[in-house]
């Protein structure tokens, strides 16, 4: 697939995944927005639309819990591609409002957290209402309300009619959102070299050693994780499944072993996919089939069979 017919992304227009959702469509890319996560991955599911895009980490707030459950539940899909967005914002509201006037602020709470010390700086009486996304944030606040403000991409601010009274108030000016290219399951993309495997891992109860059991899998084959996060798995307390990105694509000898590893101690493995790495840059093992040590040891082994 060269470029996808369409894609349904975190919306309304405006929002961050929308430009995360412009990296990958073409000309005749149909973008649809919806409103959450799970609506993204359902519009996948059902036909509606051929590739989803959704958050999944912000360099400062860490992971987005609702990507990462909906992936851990919803099976028949699969992550074909990740994308990086630079994240700044803007204070937006109706014409005539001063940071003086403003009682509400809206918008995510990924987006309030890096912008909450600006804001105490210079609006330290507002409330905070969360909204879906920063774009729903400024769809939010109503025309001619001048106690109402939104924090949101900067080129929200003209979709909706708002005028910018502030400009990237977020703490890192370095803050960069991941976002997933998911799609329907199905063979993943050929290996590029600069690839990267993630799996969803469940831990057999009540066995010491499990998570040290699980790390092996990947140490013990010179296999680098570039992240691990853990989300409970909800039935009960003490139960948790791990979120892991391994460097590495499927077709690599040492990410297929050990993810039969992880399948033979584990109860639960999901195979999220095996997608090129956003970054592009240079990893520490360029895919593990040109690791020498793990080639000479294969190398060896062969002999041993007499090949
Ligand atoms: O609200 C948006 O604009 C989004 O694209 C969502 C989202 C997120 O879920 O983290 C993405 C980037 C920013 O970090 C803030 C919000």
């Amino acid at each position: 697939m060269s470029q996808p017919k369409s894609i349904a992304y975190l919306g309304p227009a405006g929002t961050f995944t929308e430009m995360a959702a412009r990296q990958l469509a073409g000309e005749d890319t149909a973008l649809i927005p919806v409103g959450s996560v799970s609506e993204a991955l359902d519009s996948v599911l059902d036909g509606s639309a051929e590739r989803a895009v959704v958050p999944i980490e912000n360099s400062l707030e860490g992971g987005v819990s609702a990507t990462m459950d909906a992936l851990a539940t919803y099976s028949g899909v699969q992550i074909f591609g990740e994308y990086l967005v630079p994240v700044t914002f803007d204070l937006m509201a109706s014409p005539g409002t001063t940071l003086e006037s403003i009682q509400t602020v809206y918008t995510h709470p990924v987006a309030y957290a890096q912008s909450r010390k600006w804001l105490q700086a210079r609006v330290p009486n507002h409330s905070h209402i969360p909204t879906a996304s920063t774009a729903a944030a400024a769809k939010t606040v109503i025309s001619g309300h001048t106690s109402d403000a939104a924090i949101a991409a900067p080129g929200a601010a003209g979709l909706y009619g708002l005028v910018t009274l502030a400009s990237d108030i977020g703490e890192n000016k370095e803050a960069q959102t991941r976002f997933l290219e998911v799609g329907r399951s199905g063979a993943p993309k050929p290996r590029t070299g600069f690839d990267k495997t993630s799996v969803i891992v469940e831990l057999p109860d009540d066995r010491p050693g499990g998570l040290l059991e699980m790390l092996e899998q990947f140490a013990a084959r010179g296999v680098n994780l570039s992240r691990i996060e853990s989300r409970p798995v909800g039935d009960r307390f003490g139960r948790y499944r791990f979120n892991i990105d391994a460097q590495g694509h499927l077709e690599d000898e040492a990410i297929a072993e050990a993810l039969m590893g992880l399948h033979r101690f584990s109860p639960k493995v999901i195979f999220l996919g095996s997608y090129p790495r956003a970054d592009k840059s240079e990893s520490v093992h360029r895919g593990n089939n040109s690791n020498p040590a793990y080639e000479s040891a294969q190398q060896w082994l062969e002999s041993l069979r007499g090949n």
